[in-house]
């Protein structure tokens, strides 16, 4: 499991060290200069002779990047540093000239422009401009050299220090041109904004340089790796039966959207669902495809509610909405996707999980007084799930490239698992079957531990993005692709 911590968290740790004397810069400037070394390795074949450019900011992650361009300097790189602020950390300035790196003031937006074409061709650029105690946007001509960055065709590698500087260290947001990273070092421990969409996207590759913090509390974001979804697979033992493994009601598809209930339905069964009572009025497509499926009511463990179900179905929609009153009553969890997210109660349990994309989320919280568009919720999908969250007390996972899970007490994930090709019709749908074969199999624990429905949700997350890739690695897939697909991914993960 990858774990972050937000700066606040950071900055507890950090204390009692410093205290007592501990060089924490020194140690985040040599993980940095040893990563930025292999880097330079890798792009020129050697340090010696290489061109490294320090952007500079007013702080302390500036002082990390000049004491780690002085190590380079004494390795023989040439290191130039652009000071982006007239005031800059003292100790790591001294220590760059020592070591006879160039030094050159950026400080007003006419300078910084003028150094553009050396930042441009250098071999590596270093961006500490600002750090865990930045806030918003790179402003003045930081933000100069940032933008002709982000603008140019062909850039140098970028080497993030410890965060690309201009995102929102906690909620993952982005203000203004951040530059595009190729690494980030991050000291100490892995934050917020390197796992959570949008920012995450500027972080390429992360590097956590250790400190040896004691970060004893929570952290604020998560995401799973095979181990953690496979400990959380409801896995059968010998004498499982099919009632043990989870029966699940799917309430989707409708004469427009069949399809959505045949995928709905598959996803669940390829995730290892033990029964599927379909309830619609889709039954015949969906045992064209899946014999296996039961259609009519009766007794299940948890349910899908919502995939396809057209708002213009009353029928359908009626039973979506039987289909829930009945969850919440028998405290059985459920999964409510698309057609069925305005037919929530004010308040729902935890074990409820909301699978709303990014436009879903903007019309729940519109109807709860929260007035926000579809741009709203991508620009700071984190603030958004959270705030369905505790306006509805569901979990919500939060559909997109990363996807964003929000659960009780705090508990968030950020799953990366899925390429691109992922955003394909009907691919929710199979989502949701999965969610729900999970909740089914583990129904009993996920009512007794509010925090469960949101680690299945992201385990759900994780197997349906894996499902993508093994389904074609690199290509185009269908939803029906990635369906055929979780089984193989599953086994993978369990047996591992
Ligand atoms: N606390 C510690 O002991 C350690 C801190 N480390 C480094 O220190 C960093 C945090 O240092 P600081 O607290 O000095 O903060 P930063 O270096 O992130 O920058 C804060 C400075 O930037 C200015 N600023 C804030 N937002 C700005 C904006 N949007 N545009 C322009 N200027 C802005 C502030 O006025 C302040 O002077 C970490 O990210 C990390 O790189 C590491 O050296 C490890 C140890
Ligand atoms: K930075």
């Amino acid at each position: 499991m990858l774990l972050s911590w937000d700066a606040a968290a950071v900055r507890a740790a950090e204390e009692p060290l410093l205290a007592a004397g501990v060089p924490l810069m020194d140690r985040a400037a040599f993980g940095l200069a040893t990563h930025v070394a292999h880097v330079l390795r890798d792009v020129r074949g050697r340090v010696g002779g290489a061109h490294v450019v320090l952007l500079v900011g007013p702080g302390n992650n500036g002082g990390d990047t000049l004491h780690a361009g002085a190590r380079l300097a004494r390795r023989g790189a040439r290191v130039t540093a652009v000071l982006a602020s007239p005031r800059v950390h003292g100790d790591g300035l001294a220590a760059l000239r020592a070591a006879h790196g160039r030094v050159v003031p950026a400080h007003d937006d006419a300078a910084a422009d003028a150094l553009a074409g050396t930042v441009l061709a250098a071999d590596v650029v270093l961006d500490g401009l600002l750090g865990i105690g930045g806030r918003g946007g790179v402003r003045g001509p930081g933000a100069r050299l940032v933008g002709a960055l982000a603008a140019a065709a062909a850039r140098p590698v970028v080497v993030a220090v410890d965060v690309p500087s201009g995102v929102g260290v906690d909620d993952g947001t982005r203000t203004g041109a951040v530059a595009q990273a190729d690494v980030t070092v991050t000291f100490g421990a892995c934050k917020p904004a390197l796992l959570l969409p949008p920012a995450a996207d500027a972080a390429g590759r992360v590097e956590v340089v250790d400190l040896g913090l004691d970060l004893a509390g929570a952290p604020a974001v998560a995401r799973l790796a095979g181990a953690d979804v496979a400990a959380l697979w409801p896995v059968p033992g010998r004498t499982s039966h099919k009632y043990a493994r989870g029966v699940l009601g799917v309430v989707a598809g409708s004469d427009r959207y069949p399809g959505a209930a045949v995928l709905a339905s598959g996803g669940a069964l390829r995730a290892g669902v033990g029964m599927v009572r379909y309830v619609g009025s889709a039954g015949s497509q969906v045992l064209a495809a899946h014999p296996e499926v039961v259609v009519g009511e009766g007794r299940v463990q948890a349910w899908v509610v919502g995939p396809g179900v057209a708002p213009d179905d009353d029928a359908q929609r009626a039973r979506a909405r039987d289909a829930l009153v009945h969850a919440l009553a028998h405290d059985e969890p459920a999964a409510v996707d698309a057609g069925a997210l305005d037919l929530l109660p004010d308040r729902v349990p935890p074990h409820v999980v909301l699978t709303p994309h990014a436009g879903e989320l903007a019309t729940l919280l519109s109807a709860r007084g929260a007035a926000v568009d579809r741009a709203d919720v991508e620009a700071a999908p984190l603030a958004h799930a959270r705030r369905a969250h505790e306006l509805t007390g569901a979990t919500v996972l939060l559909k997109g490239a990363t996807t964003v899970v929000v659960g009780a007490h705090g508990a968030v994930y950020a799953q990366a698992d899925a390429p691109a090709w992922l955003a394909t019709a009907g691919a929710g749908d199979v989502l949701a079957g999965v969610l729900g074969a999970l909740l089914a199999g583990r129904a009993a624990d996920a009512v007794d531990d509010p925090t469960l429905p949101a680690a299945l949700a992201a385990a759900a997350a994780a197997v349906h993005g894996r499902a993508a890739h093994a389904a074609n690695p690199g290509g185009p897939v269908t939803a029906s692709d990635v369906a055929a697909a979780v089984p193989r991914v599953v086994a993978g993960l369990v047996t591992a």
